[in-house]
């Protein structure tokens, strides 16, 4: 992080009021040089501007805001289209975003400084339970701009602090705070784009010149002949000059080239000129167009910004904002969507040491993290499961926003990440929070049910926050998106066997991603849809911040609900990339039936011997919530037989035909290659490890199944049975490799 102001002194901040504020200003408006622009902005903002000052201020700032969405893509992408010979660095700036009309005042988004985040919550991400998983920061609450489908029951003030009422004092503090570093960006920001546009009229020029068809493919041939490394320069305008021909190739394309050969030398490109395997590039590319795939890359050459979330059972963020502020930080409310958000834009000290960080007044946490705990909206008193908490930022913000009250489980299937999590509850004073070490596959709802609101902030491969560790680019092959979804699907199945639907106050879980990927979360959705009809996707509260999620991709069609999941792109609302969707119970979850392994307990994988003869009995023995699943205006649903648990064979069948599908791409004969003995082949290998892998989990899920114990509270799940028919079922070869 840049130097800011030198700190000026060390000890308790005074408590915020007008006159300090004054006193600030004042002692401000005398410092000379360095502080000048400060000085000066100040003294304009008290004259008759003041007011239009102070709300300008915010909007206009640093590494973009996060308001913005696709007209901000646009722009950014032609930027970059344009300034195509720029080194990479100074593409900090790709993402700034000057539309002030969609998040007017509520600019979400900017700083940055990873160095600040070691120490705090990311820092330990590694290691954690049988599929690598991805870090994610900490949470926030946020508070008015939380609306939820149950609002009518909850007031959105029963849940907001103290701290909401932020008002004047606190935005002419930070207003003030920062006018003199957004004056100072907006003139950046103007020269470079003067430069951008006429870079770009020189570039419109050379394209219209008739007969002008760039033959990117010569550059590409002759390297490749040459053997040389790559010219970094080069590459990158052979990057801009495809995608400028792929948006016209009737006009720009060279004869005998189709658009496949150009997307094809596009993301061979890209994979080489950032640094990702050709694999994890062809997967990100697809999501996008091309111009916008190339803005998303981009962005995850740079760092978001950084956000602290005020932690609001120990303080409040005006009080905060002012302790910091004496410190030598420049920050700003991160925008009117939170009330508990700060954005650091500078900082003369570190961030995790401060007084107040120690004494748990606030939190690191990127503010995409925030959004899923709000999309939750916990109520005061309710029981909450987060399934996999650590290091906690969202658990944190979820006891903040229960003030204390109710009671929060914090589940994480890592010990040295739950102890980080236990070291955050501790620090910021949550009283009403119990951690556990448990598998949550096969935990929940098993060993606790009958939660109000479940929270999956699942584990991922990481694919939205690459910015903050690049060895994804690298590290993550199919296999990952493979065995990581498949998981995905087991947890989410657990979490919403957890939740009570009948709860008087809930009956909600989301789930989370800080993936961009489909497989990661609209494919999840999709099939825990299918195996419980006892949920349907509601609108997640966020509003039109972020995108919706895909309704078809690639050829397959989603639930047309999924359009009320929300996407979070590093490119667009500069934001790490983040998947929301909320879900609501309507009814209980599967009743074994009777000589089937259907039943929220064979979600789990669970497989004990009392499971099983517990499947032998009539299913209207087992103590099971008989609340009729109703549709949206009330309808009662015949869910059929189409109810199911999580179901590993076919699983196994769905992994094995991307395996396939992967060969076929390859050009290679799947049938061929996956009936050679073991150990002869590459794809032999990788079958033999998802095989190993799915048993050794199924081993797991019984071990634990056994030792877990049993608990009255789950109101779906009384009866844990799986049949050890099907068990025996999937432990056999895959079914899919035939
Ligand atoms: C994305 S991180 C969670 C971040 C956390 N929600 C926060 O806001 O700080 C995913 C977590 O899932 C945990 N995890 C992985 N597999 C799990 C499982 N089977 N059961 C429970 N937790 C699991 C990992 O240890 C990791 O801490």
């Amino acid at each position: 992080m840049g130097k800011g102001r030198r700190m000026k002194k060390q000890g308790p901040p005074a408590p915020l009021d007008e006159s300090t504020i004054s006193l600030i200003k004042k002692r401000k408006s005398a410092e000379p040089d360095t502080k000048t622009d400060l000085g000066k902005k100040r003294r304009r903002a008290e004259t008759e501007d003041e007011e239009t000052v102070l709300k300008e201020a915010p909007k206009k700032k640093v590494n973009g805001a996060v308001n913005g969405g696709s007209k901000d893509v646009k722009k950014a992408v032609a930027k970059e289209l344009k300034t195509k010979n720029k080194p990479v660095e100074k593409k900090a700036k790709l993402v700034e975003s000057d539309d002030e009309d969609s998040w007017e005042d509520e600019d979400m988004s900017g700083s940055e400084g990873d160095e600040m985040m070691e120490n705090d919550e990311f820092d330990d991400l590694d290691g954690v339970s049988d599929v690598s998983m991805d870090s994610e920061d900490d949470e926030d609450d946020e508070e008015d701009s939380v609306w939820d489908s149950d609002e009518e029951d909850h007031p959105r003030q029963t849940m907001f602090s103290d701290d909401e009422d932020l008002s004047d004092a606190e935005e002419k503090l930070t207003a003030a705070n920062i006018e003199g570093l957004s004056k100072k960006l907006d003139a950046q920001k103007r020269a470079e784009q003067e430069e951008a546009e006429q870079e770009l009229k020189e570039s419109a020029m050379q394209t219209n010149i008739a007969g002008d068809r760039p033959d990117v493919f010569a550059d590409a041939d002759e390297a490749g002949k040459a053997g040389l490394a790559p010219d970094m320069q080069l590459l990158r305008t052979r990057i801009t000059d495809t995608i400028r021909i792929l948006g016209d190739l009737k006009s720009l394309g060279q004869p005998g080239k189709s658009r496949t050969d150009y997307v094809n030398l596009l993301i061979q490109d890209i994979s080489t000129y950032y640094g990702y395997t050709p694999f994890l590039a062809e997967k990100l590319f697809n999501l996008f167009t091309p111009m916008e795939a190339f803005a998303f890359f981009e962005a995850n050459e740079t760092p978001r910004p950084v956000v602290i979330r005020t932690n609001t059972l120990r303080t409040n963020r005006r009080s905060l904002a002012q302790a910091l502020i004496n410190r030598g930080v420049v920050l700003e409310p991160v925008g009117k969507w939170s009330k508990v958000g700060l954005q650091v834009f500078e900082s003369a000290v570190p961030l995790g040491a401060t007084p107040e960080y120690l004494a748990g007044h606030y939190i690191l946490q990127a503010a995409s993290s925030f959004l899923p705990v709000m999309a939750l909206a916990p109520q005061p008193n309710e029981r909450i499961l987060d399934m996999a908490a650590a290091p906690g930022g969202k658990t944190t913000y979820i006891s903040a926003l229960l003030r204390n009250t109710g009671c929060v489980i914090a589940n994480d299937a890592s010990k040295p990440r739950a102890k980080g999590l236990i070291g955050n509850i501790h620090r910021l004073g949550c009283k009403n929070t119990i951690v556990t070490n448990l598998d949550a596959r096969t935990a929940f709802p098993k060993a606790m049910g009958g939660f109000d609101r479940v929270l999956l902030d699942a584990p991922c491969t990481g694919t939205g926050v690459i910015s903050k560790d690049p060895s994804v680019k690298t590290s993550k092959n199919e296999r990952d998106f493979l065995a990581i979804p498949h998981m995905q699907r087991q947890l989410l199945l657990a979490a919403i066997d957890s939740v009570d639907h009948s709860s008087k106050t809930g009956g909600y879980l989301v789930y989370s991603t800080c993936s961009v990927t489909v497989e990661e979360n609209e494919a999840v959705v999709q099939y825990v849809l299918r195996k419980r009809p006892n949920v349907k996707i509601v609108d997640t509260g966020l509003g039109d911040f972020g995108s919706e999620g895909f309704i078809s991709y690639m050829g397959k069609q989603f639930d047309p609900k999924m359009k009320l999941t929300r996407r979070y792109f590093p490119h667009r609302e500069n934001v790490d990339g983040f998947f929301v969707c909320k879900l609501k119970k309507t009814g209980p979850s599967p009743v074994p039936k009777k000589g089937s392994v259907d039943g929220a307990a064979a979600a789990t994988g669970s497989a004990d011997k009392s499971d099983k003869d517990a499947t032998s009995t009539d299913a209207d023995d087992v103590m099971v919530d008989k609340t009729p699943i109703a549709d949206e205006d009330g309808t009662v649903m015949d869910v059929g037989g189409a109810f199911g648990p999580f179901d590993e064979d076919e699983d196994a069948e769905r992994i094995a035909r991307a395996e396939r599908n992967r060969l076929r791409r390859k050009g290679l004969n799947p049938k061929a290659v996956l009936n050679k003995p073991k150990g002869k082949s590459e794809a032999d290998g990788k079958s033999k490890d998802k095989k190993t892998e799915s048993q050794s989990e199924k081993k797991e899920t019984e071990t634990k199944s056994a030792s877990s114990e049993k608990t009255k509270n789950s109101t779906d799940s009384k009866p844990v049975k799986v049949k050890s028919k099907d068990k025996k079922k999937s432990d056999k070869p895959k079914r899919a490799e035939k």
